[in-house]
C-alpha cells in the first residue's frame, strides 16, 4: 500500500541551531500517529514542514505519493493536508459557520455553493452546529479548540495535523475533545496529532513518536515507546 505521507531525511535549522534533524517519518492512509516530545524539540516546526508554513534545508516530503518539498501551504492544502494551530486564531467577528467557509472556499478552492452542505456536516462532526450563528469571538476555549480543528476539516484533509489540541482543557472537556477526533478518526481521515496529554494522546492514536532535539528519539507501538527508559527518562512526568 502507497504511504499517504512520507518524510525523508528532513532538516531545518534557524541560524545554527539545527531544529529538524535528519528526520524520516511515514504515514499510511488513515493512519493516526501521536508526536509528543519536550518543549522546544521541533514538533510544531515539523507541522511546518509538512504543511508547507516552512521550507526545509534538505530532504523530501511526498504526499500520495507526488514530492511536494518545494509546494506553497495552499497548494498542500489543496492536495489534502489540514492543519490546526496550537493556539487558535478564528476570525473572531465572523460566525462559526464562516469561518469554515473560508476555510473550505479560500483553503481548499471549494465553491462556495458546494461548501454549504459540507461545513454544516462538519459543524455536526465536531459538536458546534448549535454555535454555527454565533460570532467566533464569543466562543469558549473549548469551543475555539473545537473551531479550530472545524476549520482544518472544512478544507477535506486526507491528512489532519492536530497542535496540542487538548492544552488548557479540562479533564471533562478533554474527554469530549477525544470523543470528537475518535469520530473523526474513524470516518477515515489521517491525523497526525502534537500532544503533551499523553492519554488524550495515547486514546486515538495507534503509534508515538518522540522529538528531541528535532530528531525521532524513538517510534512505535505506544505503550512500548513509553515505556522505553530513554523516553521516560527525558519525557519523565508528561505521562502521569
Ligand atoms: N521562525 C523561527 N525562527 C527562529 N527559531 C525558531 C523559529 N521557529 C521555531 N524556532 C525555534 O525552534 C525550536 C523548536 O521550536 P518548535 O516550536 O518547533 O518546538 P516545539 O517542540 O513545537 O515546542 P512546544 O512544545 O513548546 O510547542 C525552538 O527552539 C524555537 O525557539
Amino acid at each position: 500500500m502507497q504511504q499517504l505521507l512520507v518524510l525523508e531525511q528532513v532538516h531545518k535549522r534557524y541560524g545554527s541551531v539545527k531544529v529538524t534533524d535528519d528526520l524520516s517519518l511515514a504515514l499510511a492512509p488513515g493512519e493516526a500517529l501521536g508526536i509528543i516530545g519536550p518543549n522546544g524539540a521541533g514538533k510544531s516546526t515539523l507541522f511546518n514542514l509538512i504543511a508547507g508554513g516552512v521550507a526545509a534545508d534538505s530532504g523530501r516530503i511526498s504526499f500520495q505519493g507526488e514530492d511536494v518539498t518545494r509546494e506553497p501551504v495552499f497548494k498542500r492544502c489543496q492536495r489534502g493536508i489540514g492543519r490546526s494551530h496550537q493556539i487558535p486564531h478564528p476570525f473572531v467577528k465572523m460566525t462559526v459557520f464562516e469561518n469554515l467557509l473560508v476555510g473550505a472556499t479560500f483553503g481548499a478552492g471549494q465553491s462556495e455553493k458546494d461548501s454549504y452542505a459540507w461545513c454544516a456536516h462538519i459543524l455536526e462532526l465536531t459538536g458546534l452546529m448549535k454555535k454555527a450563528n454565533a460570532p467566533a469571538g464569543s466562543l469558549t476555549l473549548l469551543e475555539r479548540k473545537r473551531l479550530e480543528m472545524a476549520r482544518a476539516l472544512a478544507t477535506r484533509p486526507q491528512l489532519l495535523l492536530l497542535d496540542e489540541i487538548a492544552g488548557g482543557l479540562t479533564e471533562p472537556e478533554c474527554l469530549e475533545l477525544v470523543g470528537t477526533i475518535q469520530g473523526i478518526h474513524r470516518s477515515g481521515t489521517a491525523i497526525i496529532w502534537i500532544e503533551h496529554i499523553v492519554h488524550a494522546l495515547l486514546a486515538v492514536v495507534s503509534r508515538l513518536a518522540v522529538i528531541n532535539f528535532g530528531r525521532k528519539l524513538d517510534e512505535g507501538e505506544p505503550n512500548a515507546v513509553m515505556a522505553n527508559p530513554k523516553v521516560q527518562e527525558i519525557y519523565m512526568g508528561i505521562g502521569s
